[in-house]
């Protein structure tokens, strides 16, 4: 039977309402107007598409936006002064900068300097110890999105072997951390693993999230597993014409979708879950800072 198709649209649609209602608790009940500022400095194509989203999608919730566009030959020294301002301001309760950066900034010196309580990207090291002991706070996005749709799609995760190939900061680890707390069997394989096969062939849940195009094959699926592919590749089309190109997971879909119970689709799968959770990142942020319980279905 071939496997269920994990719409990431549809349930990002109906994460996108809740957070509505949040939102607009929080600003009748509380007076507070969540506010989320996103840097982007360069031209990289896809982040311009993405921080566009996320500012658009921001303003669509009802929330307090802020999009700061900086030119590719930005100095760190600016960026570190332009998040020092946003980490001051009350109107904002998450910064995000968006990865990629240009190489003569670091992303590390970056990250140190936003602020923990407005970290909706929880790249900092605090927010990383918050996470790996269980504090309350946001939680990296796509890692968030990944977790809700593997509760969505299979309700307790309690004992199932989860094999997350990739080991980023941005996704595996984060996830590995998650999956731990919902009582997984977690394993992180990654570009040394021996015998990946097989040991993705050992699992009930795969994540795929090497940045490789197609790696993961049907035939390394247990049958029924599911599976959650967080690439997102993109690969020229000459034939669909000069320049054009389309978007590939790191799992061979065709062939895993054969075997598996259930399996993201790349696009339409994780990707649409990064941005929403974000909006769900901010409503925890702007919470918290106001001392006020953030609810419960953002946060795992
Ligand atoms: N500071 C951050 N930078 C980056 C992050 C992040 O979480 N924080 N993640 C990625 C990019 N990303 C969000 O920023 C992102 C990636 C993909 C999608 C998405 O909706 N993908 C669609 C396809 C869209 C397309 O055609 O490109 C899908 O998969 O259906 C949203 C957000 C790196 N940087």
């Amino acid at each position: 039977m071939p496997a269920k198709i994990i719409n990431g649209k549809t349930y990002a649609d109906g994460l996108r309402a809740r957070i509505a209602g949040h939102v607009e608790r929080l600003k009748h009940e509380h007076g507070v107007t969540p506010g989320l500022a996103v840097v982007i400095v360069g031209h990289d194509p896809g982040s311009e598409i993405y921080v566009s989203q996320k500012a658009k999608q921001t303003v669509e919730l009802g929330m307090h936006s802020e999009k700061y566009e900086l030119p590719e030959n930005t100095s760190e020294a600016e960026v570190l002064t332009l998040v020092q301002k946003l980490n001051a301001d009350p109107a904002i309760h998450g910064i995000l900068v968006q990865s990629p950066l240009p190489k003569q900034i670091d992303p590390m010196k970056v990250i140190a300097t936003i602020s923990p309580d407005k970290d909706v990207d929880c790249f900092t090291p605090s927010s990383v110890g918050k996470l790996q002991i269980g504090l309350p706070g946001p939680v990296s996005c796509t890692p968030l999105g990944c977790l809700m749709l593997l509760r969505d799609t299979l309700g307790q995760l309690e004992g199932l072997n989860a094999v997350i190939v990739g080991r980023s900061n941005l996704v595996g680890r984060p996830l590995a951390q998650l999956l731990l707390r919902d009582n997984c069997t977690v394993t992180m394989a990654h570009s040394k693993t021996r015998n990946l096969a097989s040991v993705v062939r050992g699992a009930d849940i795969v994540v795929a999230a090497v940045g490789r195009p197609q790696m993961i094959k049907g035939d390394w699926i247990k049958p029924g597993a599911t599976v959650i592919d967080v690439g997102i590749n993109r690969i020229p089309a000459p034939e669909r014409g000069e320049g054009r190109t389309r978007l590939l997971g790191d799992v061979d879909f065709k062939s895993a979708s054969e075997v598996a119970g259930a399996i993201t689709p790349v696009p339409g799968g994780v990707g649409p879950m990064t941005i929403v959770c974000l909006l769900a990142n901010t409503v925890t942020t702007a919470s918290l800072i106001n001392g006020i319980e953030p609810p419960k279905d953002l946060t795992p």
